[in-house]
């Protein structure tokens, strides 16, 4: 059944087709990679070394495992947080309440493992388990994207995407249907996007290193610049939690299959592919060229970090002395829009900064192959088309003054190139 709203929305990714074949293509793509980091030609383009059967993939210990992970997890968020932070105003006028613990979760989790190896867990074994750890991931992303997509059937149609409810259940299950799905006070969409799996990436690239140095005796400086600097990344995330209640995955799309299954499976076994690179295929690496790849994550961080924090101090209160001298352009909404500071200098500094970080993550793992750059690949697909995507609602919230901010500043993401 289609809801009035959603029925007007435009649709997205190619539609129910283009949902459908995303919908295999994500999980396919993901095994490849898995099987493919692995491999000693760590092909990017070429065939799998193997196609790994169902007694390969599908193991009830990893199931247990993974699920212990999402249950751990759950019960951190559950825990008391130091803040409770108002998210944006819903169509009902509504605000959600969102606790503030994800960084307390990061060091909890990190007490934990240190607790359980030094009692003699081998983290160094998860390495030969990411093919059914990855499975079960999957597996329970599909169970649950089916649970979220009854649970929308009796949501009241207030509490329903904008887009995600377009009345084709293939499309509608991609995208997701309802916008904050809760079970009392637990948010299902805020806990997956920060929790499981960016705490997981991060354990991953640490079981690579640990099992690195066991195999060779000591991490390699490449191992551990990935591992420093996507921590950073994870840590940056968790610390400025409450940033993410303004993102469009928050505010705008449902929370589906695209979502849950980025969140889960995706991030933590895609994004953790130069670590897995790295311990398959050692890389020499010198101190010289080390400290230019720190310099270059380096500038990527200061760009991100200070496009963000700018926005989201300025969207918080835009008479804070840090953002008060900004110039700004106002809008029929109220709200102003930045066009000086780094929102004068293209319309996404922070994707900028992103891909500048994304692109210290690969070049650790050498040149001699294209597998560790697949994450910039795919990253610059994926920005690209979220901020055309943004441009679109940008520009229906703002109306005239969008058009104005495109002319005042011309460039979306490179200066002077794009
Ligand atoms: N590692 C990963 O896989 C991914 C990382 N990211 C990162 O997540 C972060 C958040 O990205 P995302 O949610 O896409 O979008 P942004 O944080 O860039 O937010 C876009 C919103 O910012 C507001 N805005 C735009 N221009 C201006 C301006 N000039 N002045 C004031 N406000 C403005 C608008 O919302 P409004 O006016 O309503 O406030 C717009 O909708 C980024 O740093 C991105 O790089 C994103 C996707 C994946
Ligand atoms: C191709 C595919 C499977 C699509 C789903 C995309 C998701 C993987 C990404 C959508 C937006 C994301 C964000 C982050 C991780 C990736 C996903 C979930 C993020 C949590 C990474 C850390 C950042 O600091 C962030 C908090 C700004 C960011 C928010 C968006």
């Amino acid at each position: 059944m289609a809801s009035p709203q959603g029925s007007r929305a435009p649709l997205e990714f190619g539609g129910p087709l283009g949902a459908a074949a995303l919908m295999l293509l994500l999980p396919a793509t993901m095994f490849h990679l898995l099987l493919v980091a692995r491999s000693g030609p760590a092909r990017l383009l070429g065939p799998p070394p193997y196609l790994p059967g169902l007694q390969v993939l599908w193991s009830p210990r990893m199931l247990l495992l993974w699920l212990t992970w999402l249950g751990l997890q759950a019960a951190l968020y559950l825990l008391p947080a130091r803040k409770v932070a108002e998210g944006q105003e819903l169509k009902d006028k509504s605000r959600l309440l969102y606790p503030i613990n994800g960084f307390q979760a990061l060091m909890l989790t990190a007490l934990l493992v240190g607790l359980a190896v030094s009692a003699g867990l081998p983290l160094g074994a998860l390495p030969e388990m990411l093919l059914p750890l990855a499975f079960a991931a999957t597996f329970t992303t599909f169970i649950f994207s089916v649970l979220l997509y009854l649970k929308a059937l009796v949501a009241p149609a207030s509490a329903l995407a904008p887009g995600g409810n377009s009345g084709n259940p293939i499309y509608d299950f991609f995208l997701g249907r309802e916008l904050n799905p809760r079970v009392w006070s637990f948010d299902f969409k805020y806990f997956c996007e920060l929790r499981p799996g960016l705490i997981g990436w991060v354990l991953i690239n640490l079981a690579m290193l640990m099992q690195e140095a066991e195999l060779r005796g000591s991490p390699s400086l490449a191992m551990w610049l990935v591992n420093g600097f996507q921590l950073l990344y994870v840590g940056d995330a968790l610390w400025h939690e409450e940033a993410v209640l303004t993102t469009m995955d928050i505010t705008h799309d449902g929370f589906g299959f695209m979502l849950a299954f980025g969140d889960l499976a995706w991030v933590p076994f895609t994004y953790s592919l130069q670590a897995q690179f790295l311990l398959h295929h050692p890389q020499p690496l010198g101190l010289p060229v080390a400290s230019v790849i720190c310099l270059i994550n380096a500038v990527g961080y200061y760009i991100f970090r200070g496009a963000n924090s700018q926005k989201n101090t300025f969207r918080k209160n835009p008479s804070d002395p840090r953002v008060a001298d900004l110039e700004t352009i106002p809008t029929a909404t109220g709200r102003q829009l930045l066009v000086s500071g780094w929102w004068g200098m293209v319309r996404h500094p922070n994707y900028l900064g992103d891909l500048i970080m994304a692109l210290a993550w690969s070049l650790p793992c050498g040149v001699s192959h294209l597998l560790p750059y697949f994450y910039l690949l795919y990253f610059t697909a994926l920005l690209v088309h979220r901020e055309a995507r943004d441009e679109q609602q940008c520009l229906q919230k703002y109306g005239l003054a969008w058009h104005e901010y495109c002319r005042r500043v011309p460039y979306r993401i490179l200066p002077y190139i794009y």
